[in-house]
């Protein structure tokens, strides 16, 4: 790919690579962002996720190719204001300052952006609401949970309203609750337009935030594509089929006669008065099949469809490494 692309991307990279001496962080990649979305980065550790996302917030050069922000080229050799006033940009490893209390940090940095009074405070109080830690507005940051601290960084991010977000690894070391806290942020954005590119490997969070993912390995960009797409292509259906202790052996081979006679089933494991059948059926043949083991007098007290989720279908594509 080397055509300009359009400017409804919010980003776009055409054959980007970053050399570090001998190393191939990221090879050659084209990353395409469609406006509003969020798009979730996944990878094992060293994929070169990071590298990506520092390029695109123009902090590391790019040893070869272009990136587009909303149509826009990045150029490496100019300061780019106003491209850098589309990003919010919230690295790993951001330092918060612990003696400053909660809203002079986030002055300090509306101040950097030249945010002038009224409309300052305005937007800090906008902010703490929205990264619920009003509250906290006059607690010292050393005093905050690492929850508070990631919404707070977050806050600091959108600060100076960016279109764009680019946020790495922001949950990781986070609670559940916090994590969920976080999410709910994250909707919130996006719904205010924002379009986010997010790396994690929490994968089920970014199951239930993003629109799109993108895979990387070894620097490369092996899969990109919107979720729903990713799901039908690779995920995979299973039927869990419980059975009673009452008359075991009998039952299995009752639901064993039953399951070679049925078209939609490719395949099955025993376990302890279990079966894990590999089912390529509709709900439809479910029922079916559901009907002849009753029929067929197997003595089952469970029959659940479950289907692959993202982290499934990552590990089945062999990327071993993400926890
Ligand atoms: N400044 C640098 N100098 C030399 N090598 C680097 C530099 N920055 C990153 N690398 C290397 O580039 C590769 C990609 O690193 P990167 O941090 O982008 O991966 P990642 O996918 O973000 O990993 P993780 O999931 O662990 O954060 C790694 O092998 C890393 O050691």
């Amino acid at each position: 790919m080397s055509d300009i692309p359009a400017p409804e991307l919010a980003i776009a990279t055409r054959n980007l690579s970053k050399q570090f001496d001998r190393l191939l962080a990221v090879d050659n990649v084209d990353l395409e962002v469609a406006d509003g979305e969020v798009y979730g980065l996944i990878g094992p550790n060293g994929a070169g996720k990071t590298t990506l996302m520092r390029m695109l917030a123009a902090i590391e050069d790019p040893t070869t190719g272009d990136i587009y922000l909303q149509g826009e080229r990045l150029d490496p050799d100019r300061p780019n204001p106003r491209l850098k006033r589309y990003l919010g940009y919230l690295p790993d490893d951001f330092p918060l300052y612990d003696d400053l209390t909660v809203w002079d940090y986030l002055d300090y940095f509306a101040r950097l952006y030249d945010l002038r009074e009224p409309g300052r405070s305005r937007r800090l109080l906008e902010i703490l609401d929205l990264v619920q830690l009003i509250p906290k507005r006059d607690s010292l940051i050393a005093t905050l949970s690492r929850g508070m601290k990631q919404r707070l960084s977050l806050g600091r991010t959108i600060l100076h309203e960016p279109v764009l977000l680019l946020l790495d690894e922001p949950v990781s070391g986070l609670d559940p609750i916090a994590r969920q806290q976080f999410r709910e942020i994250i909707q919130v954005v996006r719904e205010a337009g924002m379009t986010v590119l997010i790396s994690s490997h929490i994968l089920s969070d970014l199951a239930q935030l993003c629109s799109s993912i993108g895979i990387m390995e070894l620097g490369c960009l092996v899969e990109s594509t919107s979720i729903q797409e990713l799901y039908q292509r690779l995920s995979q259906q299973r039927l869990q089929i419980s059975l009673l202790g009452d008359n075991l052996a009998k039952s299995l081979d009752r639901a064993i006669a039953e399951l070679r006679n049925c078209p939609q089933v490719e395949s099955w494991t025993v376990g302890d008065r279990q079966l894990t059948v590999h089912f390529n059926g509709n709900e439809t043949d479910s029922a079916n099949l559901l009907r002849q083991l009753i029929q067929a007098q197997v003595n089952l007290y469970q029959f659940q469809i479950e289907t692959d989720d993202l982290e499934d279908i990552f590990l089945q594509l062999g990327h071993q490494q993400t926890s």
